[in-house]
């Protein structure tokens, strides 16, 4: 039994070709944000495109909860009526984020610079991730912390009263810790900068100054260096949330490891420091064409085209990439048992406090399904077997963690024997119309 229900097991068989059009939903980081921001501004956000993923619908009622009024007027369509930076109130409820880190660690930040108290938690797997790192620089704001060993959930987080300024260096890549410290700082009078090492997605700094707030980004040697001066009055914003690059990429893998395949991924948004992924997997020889390309709202747009690559070899996919695939590591670890040669992932020690531990569910799923695989705290190196090789056959666990659950979903359809999942259940975090889109595009699953 797991915090969405009871668990859900599904196989995934060997799929006819997979051809036409992949629809996938809003993006999972903007739809967040555009909530957060959309209840510190002064006035009413208006949405299109929101994702209404669980983990997006939580921030939705913890927004609720802190006092903004948050309206859904159809599918993706939602608005939020903002109580102004500074103008949380304080929740009469526990806030419970699920299976959302982005939920719990974004919003944890937002209050931490007022005079407000409140209670976090999440399910199993939100519960046993860091907080520390949230902790620490929101301490330097005033705040304090009174969570489980470890720094883990639940958490009593008291905002600070007299709220400082801060400059934080993020000590890991980070977009959640950078937008956390970020959106602190909005509330504390002053320069707030965060500096960051590595380039991390950057819809946080892209969207403040889009609400109005005075942000700048330089690049020195430290690395991007970014500056929020506080307590300005964010102006409510018409969002078109675009689609969402890290859910593209489970459409886009399957048609390249499934025969015959072609398919349309339309409208993804491939901003660099998202777009890691699909540079790799082009490295590896895959047959994923940019078409249409463009630019909206500022960002690069296109549709992406996969068709069946046969010939796909591995690739060292570097450190400095990471941060830009973070999320795409457990499916670019099924493309590479379908390549040929070794495929090793450096420096990504980090998907180690994700969902799960992901370098350990993909490994124990990938040999049990006859692929072998090599790890080091922070590398994985995948053997691949070559296209149609992979012997499958096994049940892979999710450990409540939808990424894990799709990769193997996807490996299911490349695989000698069917591969099954212990649940399928936590899917519906990111990726609610995974299923009934796969099947579209010809997948077969079966419950059980
Ligand atoms: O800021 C965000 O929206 C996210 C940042 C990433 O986490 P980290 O910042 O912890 O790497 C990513 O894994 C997560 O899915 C979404
Ligand atoms: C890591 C992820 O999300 P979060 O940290 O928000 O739980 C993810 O979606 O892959």
């Amino acid at each position: 039994m797991s915090a969405h229900g009871p668990a859900r097991p599904l196989s995934a068989h060997a799929a006819g070709p997979l051809t036409g059009q992949a629809d996938v939903p809003g993006d999972k980081s903007i739809s967040h944000r555009s909530l957060i921001l959309g209840a510190l501004a002064v006035g009413e956000t208006r949405v299109t495109g929101l994702l209404e993923g669980q983990d997006v619908l939580d921030t939705a009622a913890a927004m609720r909860a802190f006092g903004a009024e948050v309206t859904r007027h159809g599918p993706g369509a939602w608005s939020v009526h903002g109580v102004g930076v500074g103008g949380f109130a304080e929740p009469d409820q526990v806030i419970d984020c699920g299976n959302s880190g982005t939920g719990v660690r974004l919003v944890m930040g937002a209050m931490a610079t007022t005079p407000i108290t409140a209670t976090f938690t999440g399910d199993a797997s939100l519960r046993g991730r860091p907080m520390g790192r949230i902790t620490d620089p929101i301490a330097q704001f005033g705040a304090a912390a009174h969570g489980r060993k470890g720094g883990r959930l639940p958490m009593t987080i008291v905002g600070a009263a007299q709220p400082v300024p801060v400059r934080y260096v993020t000590p890991m890549p980070s977009a959640q810790v950078k937008s956390a410290v970020l959106l602190a700082g909005l509330n504390a009078p002053g320069q707030t900068t965060v500096i960051e090492a590595e380039a991390t997605r950057d819809h946080s700094e892209r969207m403040l100054a889009g609400f109005g707030a005075e942000i700048v980004t330089e690049t020195t040697t430290e690395g991007r260096v970014i500056t929020l001066t506080g307590r300005p009055e964010l102006r409510p914003q018409t969002i078109a949330v675009p689609r969402d690059p890290s859910s593209a990429a489970f459409p886009v893998c399957a048609a390249l490891i499934v025969p015959g395949s072609d398919v349309l991924v339309p409208n993804i948004g491939l901003n660099p420091t998202r777009a890691g992924l699909f540079e790799t997997l082009r490295e590896m020889g895959a047959d994923l064409t940019y078409e249409n390309e463009r630019l909206e709202g500022g960002e690069p747009v296109a549709d992406l085209r996969a068709r069946f690559s046969p010939d796909m070899a591995g690739v060292e996919v570097p450190p400095d990439r990471a941060p830009s695939m973070i999320d795409e590591y457990p499916i670019l670890s099924v493309v590479a048992a379908n390549a040929s040669g070794a495929t090793r992932m450096l420096g990504v020690k980090e998907l180690r406090v994700k969902e799960s531990d992901r370098i350990d569910a993909m490994a124990r799923g990938l040999e049990a399904c006859g692929v072998r695989v090599e790890e080091t705290e922070d590398t994985m190196t995948v053997h691949g077997l070559g296209a149609g090789q992979v012997p499958g056959g096994a049940t892979c666990a999710a450990r409540l963690d939808h990424r894990i659950a799709m990769s193997f979903l996807c490996l299911g359809m490349a695989t000698r024997k069917p591969v099954t999942v212990d649940d399928a259940g936590p899917i519906a975090t990111s990726f609610p119309i995974f299923e009934t889109l796969m099947c579209g595009l010809g997948a077969r699953f079966a419950e059980g």
